[in-house]
């Protein structure tokens, strides 16, 4: 029996060719292509430094997961380990957790919780069934945590409908476009993978990467935007972009202001 920790002992392998590039790095290019999470990083700890000021524990916690995200994510490439894919999806996990525990807003929590304690109790549980669960298929895993997409979405929406502020639909927007092309390509790598192989094209994994680290650059401006309207408000939060609105490539970061009007 192989090792848990041993070179292509993980149940999914990825369209990529495995040892095309390099003779220790199974897929090359989905390997260096998570240089966009670290990229992400400090990006979003610099564009929002006003909240990281405001909520530092919120912000550092979820920027260690990210680190840990990109960290797991590169040895899974590398090795195509089962302990590699394991690691990659329960940092994914924990840090959706997290993320649901620091940045849900109160309004949807379900009618039998009381307060917030009470939610990260609910989210801890969960996270602790399907981190069990995982271990049993971690390939439906993968599955389950791009549903934890949709569910971000449906809150977007629902905050959407709430609020006339043309920036935060724009972004919102984007988040979505962006997040529909890096879903594409992730499924596209794991079910058609026979059609991108003869065409000699098998990099759509790596393309997500990239793409989904796009979609987050968007989508926690956006979401810490809700978290200011609903748990900081002694502040207005306005969504700009850096290094300015007029730029045609520009990056979206929340900017903290004393002010009266707000969604
Ligand atoms: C102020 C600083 C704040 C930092 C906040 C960081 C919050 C990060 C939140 C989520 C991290 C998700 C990272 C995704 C990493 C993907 C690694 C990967 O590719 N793994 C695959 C195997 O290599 C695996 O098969 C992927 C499984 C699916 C993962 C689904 C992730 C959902 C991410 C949700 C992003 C929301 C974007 C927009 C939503 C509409
Ligand atoms: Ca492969
Ligand atoms: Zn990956």
């Amino acid at each position: 029996m192989p090792s848990i920790f041993a070179y292509l002992s993980s149940e999914v392998d990825w369209c990529e060719d495995n040892f095309q590039h390099s003779e220790v790095i199974a897929e090359y290019y989905n390997t260096i292509s998570n240089v966009s999470f670290f990229l992400l990083l400090p990006t979003l700890l610099y564009l929002n430094h006003q909240y990281v000021q405001q909520r530092p524990f919120s912000a550092y916690s979820l920027a260690i997961m990210l680190l840990l995200v990109g960290t797991f994510s590169t040895y899974y490439h590398v090795t195509l380990s089962y302990v590699g894919q394991m690691l990659d999806e329960l940092a994914i996990l924990w840090t959706l957790a997290l993320k649901y525990v620091l940045w849900f807003p109160k309004c949807y929590f379900p009618g039998f919780i009381k307060n917030r304690t009470q939610f990260v109790q609910l989210i801890g549980v969960t996270t602790v069934i399907c981190t069990l669960m995982s271990f049993i298929k971690p390939v439906f895993n993968a599955y389950l945590l791009n549903c934890i997409s949709l569910h971000l979405l449906y809150l977007t929406f629902q905050e959407l409908k709430k609020c006339s502020n043309p920036r935060v639909h724009r972004i919102a927007a984007f988040m979505v476009m962006w997040w529909v092309l890096a879903i594409s390509c992730w499924l596209s790598d794991r079910w058609f993978c026979g059609f991108w192989q003869r065409i000699n094209f098998c990099y759509l994994h790596s393309f997500w990467h990239l793409l989904i680290s796009i979609a987050l650059l968007y989508c926690c401006p956006l979401f810490i935007y809700f978290d200011v309207v609903h748990e900081i408000p002694s502040f207005e939060p306005e969504l700009e972009y850096w290094p300015s609105d007029s730029w045609p490539i520009a990056l979206p970061y929340l900017a903290l202001r004393k002010s009266y009007k707000r969604c």
